[in-house]
């Protein structure tokens, strides 16, 4: 097993946040968290990424304690891309470089520079080396970060809302490149998203948390249309197209016919420009 989560229960300051959590990912796959705003998901990452110290539970990563280790083999076993990152005044090129940082005795070596140079190139971020990462757009930045924690070369990916910063095309290839990262080393990744489109078409398993709690666990090919009406409370369905799952809300049926006449949810009218 790639990544043993056992019974984390943990919270802040006495308030507890999540209680007797667990999962176990076995390498090739992803997992999705998935779950309302607040419910916990970025607190559950950075508890696997040692940052924060859970009140009871374990984490075993390849078998190993994860909380008996020090912060040099914690950075070689997990890589984590948080949700908002600090923008330095760096280099692009010099942020990647930290991430190689844990495996560095001295110096960069060129082997290490060559690792950094590559990563820069597959997320297409080969003409950005030398820009200052504070001087980046959002996506561009998210993009430096998964670049620091793929060269990082870690056993297991934590990916905090990976894609919210990128456009459609940056999302597909990211994730894509993720996927194929993972399959390719034989890694675990676990990301969190609020796309679940995106989050089915590119794991293999799900956790739904709410209120502190795991309420489903499963492969994707387990998910039914209650279980996410039960998360989020909102009606949807599931449908299958050209293999592909796709959930989309259930329109209720004023919402429907709102939506069709063009009435706004206040009622008012809706007027289109007509130069006529
Ligand atoms: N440093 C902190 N100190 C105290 N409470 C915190 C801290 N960080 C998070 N919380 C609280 O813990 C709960 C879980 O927060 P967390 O960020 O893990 O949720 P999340 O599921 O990742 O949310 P989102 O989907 O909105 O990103 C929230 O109620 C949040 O307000």
């Amino acid at each position: 097993m790639m990544l043993s989560v056992k019974d984390i229960s943990i919270g802040y300051n006495g308030r507890m946040v999540l209680h007797d959590l667990g999962f176990t990912l076995e390498r090739g796959q992803t997992l999705a968290i998935l779950g309302p705003n607040g419910v916990g998901k970025t607190t559950l990452l950075r508890c696997i990424n040692g940052m924060l110290k859970p009140k009871t539970g374990a984490v075993l990563v390849e078998g190993a304690d994860l909380f008996g280790m020090r912060a040099g083999e914690i950075a070689r076993r997990l890589g984590y891309v948080a949700q908002r990152s600090e923008a330095g005044r760096m280099t692009a090129f010099d942020a990647v470089l930290l991430g190689r940082k844990p495996h560095i005795h001295w110096n960069a070596s060129v082997a290490d520079l060559k690792k950094v140079s590559a990563a820069l190139d597959q997320l297409d971020l080969g003409h950005l080396a030398l820009r200052y990462i504070d001087e980046m757009s959002g996506g561009e930045l998210q993009k430096v970060c998964i670049a620091r924690a793929m060269v990082q070369e870690p056993s297991v990916l934590l990916l905090d809302e990976p894609t919210s910063s990128l456009d459609l095309k940056n999302q597909l290839e990211i994730l894509r490149l993720i996927r194929h990262v993972v399959h390719e080393h034989k890694l675990a990744a676990v990301m969190t998203m609020h796309d679940l489109n995106m989050a089915f078409r590119f794991s293999d398993a799900f956790i739904f948390i709410k209120d502190g709690r795991v309420l489903h666990y499963g492969r994707n090919e387990d998910l039914t249309p209650d279980m996410i009406h039960e998360v989020y409370e909102v009606p949807v369905e599931i449908i299958q197209h050209r293999g592909q799952m796709v959930v989309f809300p259930r329109l209720e049926r004023k919402q429907e016919q709102e939506a069709l006449t063009g009435r706004h949810a206040h009622g008012g009218d809706f007027h289109t420009h007509n130069t006529e």
